[in-house]
């Protein structure tokens, strides 16, 4: 488990520290508000300032007998905005479970704060302690609480009630829960790379001159030379993808059987994979045009290096050179 000071999470914009007694003020001042406390069930109001400290240092010992993890939640400024934390409960017949709880200062409340934070620290819980799952208690009139939860990947199992040290009295709540089988749902899964399928034609005129196109304004690697073609659609295949592409962006006709797979691309872009098999094409009927605006340029292979390519092309020059 890695030492108070270092462990920091990430919840993009949003980064998850420990709390550390210098946060006393800032803590007392953004936690003292009704609207806040009044949805914290052991929390007083009005909240007094030594409280702070107390709760601060209560964290730290936590931390260290490994029975609770209590965060400052800070902004892209560094700010800090609010606390998320868990608490580690033995409970009969369940185990280790964390207890989970949050708040945002009320000048934060409304950008999606809180969900971020419980969120990275249900899925860092989740992946690193000793606990069987995790849940969260919110009071039964705080559906943006309710909504936290879910968004973060809890379920509701049930209600219950609690005392609210505040409002003076017990008061419903609804209980959610959430286990390792939860932790892969789209709210904080890691964005997948994905693997963007494409084909493309070279064709080649009687002369031996490639066909280039420059892709348009408004397409990434705009102004780009590139092969004319698109992506594969699903269900469709590399072929049927291409014949459609060259109707569309060249309105020329093209038969499956004109069609002889030559080289393939495989390269990274900074946001996806691509894979793109390319074709020579010798044969089609109508003239090429360029009708999605794009340029066009019949070119001998010896002039192909003058022609700026996207990146996954680059290795197609050379072996088009010592075929034509
Ligand atoms: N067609 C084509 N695409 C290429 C080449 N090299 C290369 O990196 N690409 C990349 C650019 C795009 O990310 C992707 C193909 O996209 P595209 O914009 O042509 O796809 P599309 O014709 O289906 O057009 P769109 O409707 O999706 O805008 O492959 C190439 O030589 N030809
Ligand atoms: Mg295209």
């Amino acid at each position: 488990m890695p030492e108070l000071t270092t462990l920091v999470l990430d919840a993009a914009p949003y980064r998850l520290r420990p709390l550390l007694p210098d946060d006393a003020a800032t803590l007392h001042n953004l936690v003292n508000d009704w609207e806040v406390v009044r949805m914290l069930s052991r929390l007083p109001f009005p909240y007094p300032r030594d409280l702070a400290d107390d709760w601060i240092a209560a964290t730290i010992t936590m931390h260290r007998a490994k029975q609770g993890y209590h965060f400052a939640i800070l902004d892209a400024e560094g700010q800090f905005v609010g606390c998320v934390g868990l608490r580690v409960e033995d409970k009969p017949q369940m185990g280790r479970i964390g207890l989970l709880g949050y708040w945002v200062g009320r000048a934060y409340w409304g950008q999606g704060i809180a969900t971020k934070a419980a969120s990275r620290l249900a899925r860092w819980a989740l992946a690193n302690l000793d606990i069987t799952c995790l849940r969260g208690i919110v009071a039964e009139d705080n559906q943006a609480s309710a909504r936290v939860l879910e968004h973060a990947g809890f379920k509701p199992i049930g209600t219950d009630r609690q005392m609210f040290v505040a409002r003076g009295t017990d008061h419903p709540v609804k209980v959610f829960e959430m286990t390792r089988a939860e932790t892969d749902l789209p709210a904080s899964a890691p964005p997948t790379r994905k693997l963007v399928l494409v084909s493309a034609a070279a064709l080649v005129d009687k002369d031996g001159r490639i066909l280039l196109a420059r892709r348009p304004e408004g397409k990434s690697l705009a102004g780009l030379w590139e092969f004319p073609g698109g992506k594969i659609e699903p269900g469709e295949s590399p072929e049927a993808a291409l014949i459609r592409e060259l109707e569309e962006e060249l309105g020329v006709d093209i038969s499956r059987s004109c069609l002889a797979p030559f080289t393939f691309a495989s390269h990274s872009y900074a946001t996806f994979d691509l894979l793109m098999p390319l074709y020579l094409c010798r044969r089609w009927s109508g003239t090429p045009t360029g009708r999605e605006g794009q340029e066009l340029a019949w070119v001998p292979t010896s002039d192909l290096r003058n022609y700026p390519m996207p990146e996954a092309d680059l290795p197609f020059v050379p072996l088009l050179q010592e075929l034509l």
